[in-house]
């Protein structure tokens, strides 16, 4: 489905990316089969090597997708005065371009919108009862969806009781998000500089514990692999076939805290496409403002509190004073990176004495 963009293309201040090529698809994309017995281990092994995996068999309705998609096209399209009278994105709102607070600028327009609790909160107005309405049967979808997989993470890494992260994004405190982004295509670019897109929404990895993303068909999401064999930290950028069939999970900053770096917050960034209109539907799920964000006890050696054999790699913090951080920073910048603890030098292993040594 098309979406015709009316707003003027300030493609000068867009940061342009070498586009897409077919090689640079990701034909290893994990999918977990989330009505299957394995599904936690699997969901965890994902995790821990990729930081996202393809949900599928998650038991979301299609018209829960399609309703709410066809209000976010229904928004995007309708006449530029309107969208904008739904802005400045502050955080919440319509924005157009400009992402955060920081000069961070993409190739999107996108309504970032409050949940409280279960359904859409007053302090972002949904543009109309419709978009409300689908959105509030959404939330409900992903909420549930949250829950069943972090349950699974739970129960994959062995740490009890299950509901332990569920319940964080299911609290009535807690603080989730729903962005409905549109990337309008850019045929001018692709005229000018065929070999070149524009950076649809930049690099960056999600504070958050959890984000189950939706998207239509057209590609334009591309995630950073790890490669801890390799030297330089240079992110090798692979492409997220789009299957809207499916919902793609992403492990945010909080929960690889939390998993003391087992689980790992996946870098990821969109590419618009040059020829068709990407629409995604994003939600994010935080805890309560004053939840405590540690790694989780189970996971830690006696000297952390817990039964296992780690350090904490991380300070503590609440999700408040992260979140308030990661509001202040860049898209693109390292929010851990301050919460990283100093790990001790290994224990020197005593000599074994023996009566040839030193040697005479
Ligand atoms: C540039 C920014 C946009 C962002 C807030 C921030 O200052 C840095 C983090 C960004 C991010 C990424 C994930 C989703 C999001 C809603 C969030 O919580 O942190 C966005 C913020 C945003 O779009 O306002
Ligand atoms: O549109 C997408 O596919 C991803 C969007 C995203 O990463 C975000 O909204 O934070």
């Amino acid at each position: 489905m098309v979406v015709l963009a009316k707003s003027p293309a300030p493609l000068e201040q867009i940061p342009l990316v070498r586009s897409p090529e077919p090689g640079d698809y990701f034909a290893g994309v994990p999918a977990v089969d989330l009505s299957a017995p394995g599904a936690a281990r699997d969901a965890v092994r994902a995790c821990e090597r990729y930081g996202f995996f393809k949900a599928v068999n998650h038991g979301v309705h299609d018209g829960v997708v399609s309703r709410l998609e066809a209000e976010a096209v229904r928004f995007f399209a309708s006449p530029q005065a309107e969208k904008d009278a739904r802005g400045p994105a502050s955080p919440f709102g319509y924005g157009n371009k400009r992402i955060g607070r920081n000069g961070d600028m993409g190739w999107l327009e996108y309504l970032l919108l409050a949940i409280d609790g279960a359904a859409l909160s007053d302090a972002s107005p949904a543009p109309s009862s419709s978009l409300r309405d689908a959105a509030n049967e959404y939330v409900g979808a992903m909420r549930g969806m949250a829950r069943t997989v972090l349950e699974m993470v739970a129960e994959g890494l062995g740490v009890s009781p299950r509901g332990v992260l569920a319940d964080m994004v299911t609290d009535a405190a807690s603080d989730q998000l729903l962005r409905l982004n549109h990337y309008p295509p850019c045929p001018l670019l692709q005229s000018l500089m065929p070999n070149c897109s524009p950076t649809g929404f930049g690099a960056h990895t999600d504070p958050q514990i959890i984000s189950i993303l939706h998207s239509n068909g057209t590609s334009g999401l591309q995630v950073a692999l790890h490669n801890d064999a390799a030297d330089d930290d240079a992110p090798h950028w692979v492409s997220v076939p789009p299957d809207p069939s499916s919902f793609l999970v992403i492990v945010g900053d909080s929960l690889q805290v939390m998993t003391n770096g087992r689980l790992r917050s996946v870098r990821h960034r969109v590419v618009a496409n040059t020829l068709k209109s990407r629409v995604s539907m994003i939600y994010f799920g935080g805890p309560p403002l004053e939840q405590r964000i540690a790694p989780l006890r189970q996971l830690l050696g006696a000297a952390g509190g817990g039964d296992g054999e780690e350090q904490s790699r991380y300070e503590a913090f609440t999700w408040g004073q992260y979140k308030k951080a990661a509001y202040l920073s860049r898209l693109g910048d390292d929010r851990l990176a301050p919460f990283h603890r100093q790990q001790p030098p290994p224990v020197a292993m005593p000599q074994v004495q023996s009566s040839s040594y030193p040697p005479p």
